[in-house]
């Protein structure tokens, strides 16, 4: 057992870690950023896959191993074990998409989303769940996806989590998990260990700005040196800008060549192969289709496209919590997850790391009272709770739009059916805060104070009220907004992944999902992403 009042010793930087993106481009790797490549050329490959996370990291490295030439293009810059200094300022910086200022259009929504080269599995907390069983029947019975049964997807999640080294987490849980399990417990409610996909993990806290030590499998580590060490390319700090089609078929790819600050260099080139999947994630994938002017008869490009919105409850504790170190999120309860499937929203319990640039935002508040909130950090614990957006006729997600500068605008609502659950979620952790000892909890509203008890809380938090931009929704699970299905009037990909509209294009990524997932999403792309570039080799190899 921990002993809550000793602090951690300061942990020294990581250094003398084996890089292995450096030794590997130091043996002959074929990696360029892009304004090496010349300004106008042609890059020719068999398979183009646009954007190197969970959905292109997997697929690059199946289609490399069975022998075909793929280029990667990657719109972040490529950083690897020795840039990565459990430093957030850097972090957010240098691997988030806009800097880990991504927000929706009315600005209540903060988002983060991954950008570099490993994508966000390069940034994520490495909670690895498989997608649940209600969800896969739910995309069935609503959008006809086909070959997405429990036994049907449940081989390409075992593939997956032994590639990643999936397994619970086997060590004690850091004090700001342990207050869920031990206030769940106290209340009768249920609670689990989570797998993560870790290897020689350090236990150090800072998933969110790259591991240092190589331990998180990310896509960085794992997939694309093994596309890289069978004869792939990667081109990073490279945009993909638009889709060159011509009647159903996609010829290639404009690219815009990224240069300082990740603003366009002047610099461009053009990819081209028979086949391209696009594995640019939610946001930026329905944005490619939108800049591209892409053929979208029934007007679907961006439409659904959800969040889990996750809402926020602090707690202040007497013993040290630390509650920035140790596994971000080791402990989860679904108990309030799937009571109704399609009613009332459900949410996932977990909790979260709190590195003190990242608690400045969420604590909410400004001035002399915000800087006493931020004082107590080391004996502040938070819990989340994902709200299970898209399985209902008044949650149908939100939809992408295109600034003047062709970049992604998010319009994304928190309506009244939402707002329920963020009440019911508040009250829920409210009261496992308190159940576990926490002397004062605040949930993340602008009007909440500071409730001494769970009974204040209970009475304090019914009151608070809906204002946009009154209270933090946070997002780090960025889905849909290219629906897969069978159904072409509400569906923009089929149960395959391929593009309802065009004969080569495929969608690989978490944008494809109909819904929200109900549990974090990376697994849900690798296995989803495992199973169609399986299938698209298949098809490939027969066209050959
Ligand atoms: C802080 C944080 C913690 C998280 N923790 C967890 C967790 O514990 N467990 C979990 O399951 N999930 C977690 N997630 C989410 C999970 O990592 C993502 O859902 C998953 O990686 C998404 O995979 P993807 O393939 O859809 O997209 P991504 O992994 O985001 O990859 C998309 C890539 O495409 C690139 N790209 C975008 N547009 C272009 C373009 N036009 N041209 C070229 N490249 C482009 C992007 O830069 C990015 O690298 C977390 C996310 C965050 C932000």
């Amino acid at each position: 057992m921990q002993n809550n009042n000793q602090r951690q010793p300061d942990i020294p930087v990581v250094a003398g870690i084996p890089d292995p993106i450096l030794d590997g481009i130091a043996n002959g790797w074929k990696v360029r950023e892009s304004t090496e490549v010349t300004d106008g050329s042609v890059i020719e490959a068999d398979v183009i896959i646009i954007g190197t996370g969970a959905g292109g990291g997997t697929t690059a490295e199946i289609l490399a191993k069975a022998g075909l030439k793929v280029l990667m293009l990657e719109e972040g810059p490529l950083k690897s074990t020795n840039d990565f200094r459990m430093d957030e300022r850097e972090a957010y910086r240098d691997l988030y998409q806009e800097s880990a200022g991504r927000m929706s259009k009315d600005g209540a929504m903060s988002i983060l989303q991954g950008r570099c080269v490993g994508g966000t599995t390069v940034i994520n907390w490495t909670s690895s769940f498989r997608t649940p069983e209600p969800t896969l029947d739910y995309w069935q019975q609503e959008f006809g996806v086909e070959g997405f049964s429990r036994a049907e997807m449940d081989p390409w999640f075992e593939k997956m989590e032994q590639r990643l080294n999936v397994a619970p987490w086997q060590v004690q849980p850091n004090e700001n998990n342990s207050v869920l399990a031990r206030g769940a417990t106290q209340l009768g409610i249920d609670w689990h260990v989570i797998p993560r996909n870790v290897s020689g993990c350090w236990n150090l806290g800072y998933c969110g700005t790259g591991c240092p030590t190589n331990a998180k499998q990310s896509m960085l580590v794992t997939t694309i040196p093994a596309a890289l060490d069978n004869h792939s390319e990667l081109v990073y700090s490279a945009r993909a800008e638009r889709l060159i089609m011509e009647g159903r078929k996609v010829l290639g790819v404009e690219v815009t060549a990224l240069g300082r600050n990740n603003q366009p260099s002047g610099k461009s080139f053009v990819a081209k192969a028979p086949h391209v999947v696009m594995a640019c994630g939610a946001i930026n994938g329905p944005a490619l289709l939108l800049r591209s002017k892409a053929p979208d008869p029934h007007k679907r490009i961006g439409k659904r496209t959800f969040f889990h919105p996750t809402t926020f409850c602090f707690a202040e504790f007497e013993q040290v919590i630390d509650p920035y170190y140790g596994a971000p999120q080791s402990i989860y309860s679904d108990h309030f997850q799937w009571l109704e499937v399609s009613g009332k929203v459900g949410y996932k319990l977990e909790v979260p790391p709190l590195q003190p640039g990242l608690t400045s935002v969420l604590l909410l508040g400004h001035g002399a009272q915000h800087f006493e909130d931020i004082s107590k950090l080391p004996n502040l614990h938070a819990m989340i709770a994902l709200l299970r957006d898209g399985f209902h006729a008044d949650s149908e997600g939100g939809s992408i739009e295109l600034a003047s500068d062709g970049t992604p605008i998010i319009d994304y609502e928190i309506n009244d059916y939402l707002w329920d659950g963020v009440v019911r979620s508040w009250l829920t952790m409210a009261e496992i805060q308190f159940a576990a000892g926490a002397k004062a909890v605040r949930a993340s509203h602008v009007d909440s104070p500071w409730f001494r008890s769970w009974e204040e809380a209970k009475a304090g938090i019914s009151k608070l009220e809906f204002r946009s931009n009154a209270f933090t929704a946070g997002s780090a699970h960025c889905m849909g907004g290219l629906t897969m299905g069978e159904d072409q009037s509400r569906c923009l990909v089929d149960s395959h992944g391929k593009y309802h509209h065009l004969d080569n294009l495929y969608v690989f990524d978490g944008s494809a999902f109909p819904t929200s997932i109900g549990a974090n999403p990376q697994l849900s792309i690798y296995g989803m992403a495992c199973k169609q570039a399986n299938k698209l080799l298949e098809t490939i190899k027969a066209s050959a």
